[in-house]
């Protein structure tokens, strides 16, 4: 779908994840607190803010990795938080992907490229080799992972061919939305860069509906409609992604934006 498209099937859509006062605390300590947003359909979200400003605790309660201690999470209208344990399996192997920074969180290091792809559509149900094998071509391809790598294990592969094994694994299922967390950290500004153009490729092509957390203005520059900026756990600012970094109404979102706070 073209954004424009998006746009269109966002607006006669409802959202796809609504939160609502999402708060999570370490004992005293806040980690995110009265978070609320609207995503639909197609859209990608962008959660900026400094080191230490809840957009980790945000996006793991989010993606159900950490439970919240108060809020709602309503995906397609059903509360995540009432599911039960195996539906809430289901929503985490198939309908939900989830990037981590770190490849090794997100891959089996000891499982074959193809295997790390083939392994996803097995949990969902896939059974026909044949048919595995040929999802898991099509998809080193499509992360420009050669064919002939496909029997390789990831720790043959360099940082930024692990990052896009782990998003072949996350997205081979048709995921409805895709968490991302510092997608493109840790890796060197050309291969960054690289990894970026992908993923604005991905995102375009298949519609995607994402929550993607980072750091760097750059990438939210490139891939995110709106802009969610966090200060000590808390929204500060929200907007469309160009009117917040072109015109930052909040005194912490200017000095984010003037590079003053970007680490
Ligand atoms: N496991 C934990 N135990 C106690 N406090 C925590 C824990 N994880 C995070 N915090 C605290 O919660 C707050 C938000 O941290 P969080 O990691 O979510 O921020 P962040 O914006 O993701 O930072 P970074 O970009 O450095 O990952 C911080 O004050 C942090 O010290």
């Amino acid at each position: 779908m073209t954004s424009m498209q998006n746009r269109i099937a966002a607006d006669s859509a409802g959202p796809l994840l609504s939160v609502r006062a999402l708060t999570k605390r370490y004992g005293a300590r806040i980690g995110c607190a009265e978070v609320g947003f609207d995503l639909y359909p197609g859209e990608v979200l962008g959660i900026v803010g400094e080191s230490g400003s809840g957009k980790s605790t945000l996006l793991s309660c989010l993606a159900g990795h950490h439970p919240p201690d108060e809020g709602r999470i309503l995906f397609d209208g059903a509360d995540v938080l009432g599911f039960s344990e195996a539906r809430r399996r289901r929503l985490l192997r198939g309908e939900w992907a989830y990037v981590h920074q770190n490849p090794r969180d997100g891959l089996r290091m000891g499982v074959s490229a193809g295997g790390n792809v083939g392994e996803r559509l097995m949990a969902v149900g896939a059974r026909n080799y044949a048919t595995i094998r040929e999802s898991a071509t099509d998809w080193l391809g499509r992360v420009e992972i050669a064919a002939d790598r496909i029997d390789d294990r990831p720790s043959a592969f360099s940082g930024g061919m692990q990052q896009r094994l782990q998003i072949a694994r996350n997205l081979v299922t048709g995921p409805r939305l895709v968490f991302m967390d510092e997608p493109t950290g840790g890796l060197d500004v050309s291969v960054q860069a690289r990894l970026l153009d992908l993923l604005r490729g991905l995102v375009r092509d298949l519609g995607l509906s994402v929550v993607i957390v980072t750091h760097d203005l750059a990438v939210v520059r490139l891939l995110a409609d709106r802009l969610m900026v966090m200060k000590s756990g808390r929204v500060v600012e929200t907007g469309l992604t160009d009117q917040v970094l072109d015109d930052p109404q909040d005194a912490y979102t200017q000095l984010l934006v003037s590079s003053v706070l970007q680490v």
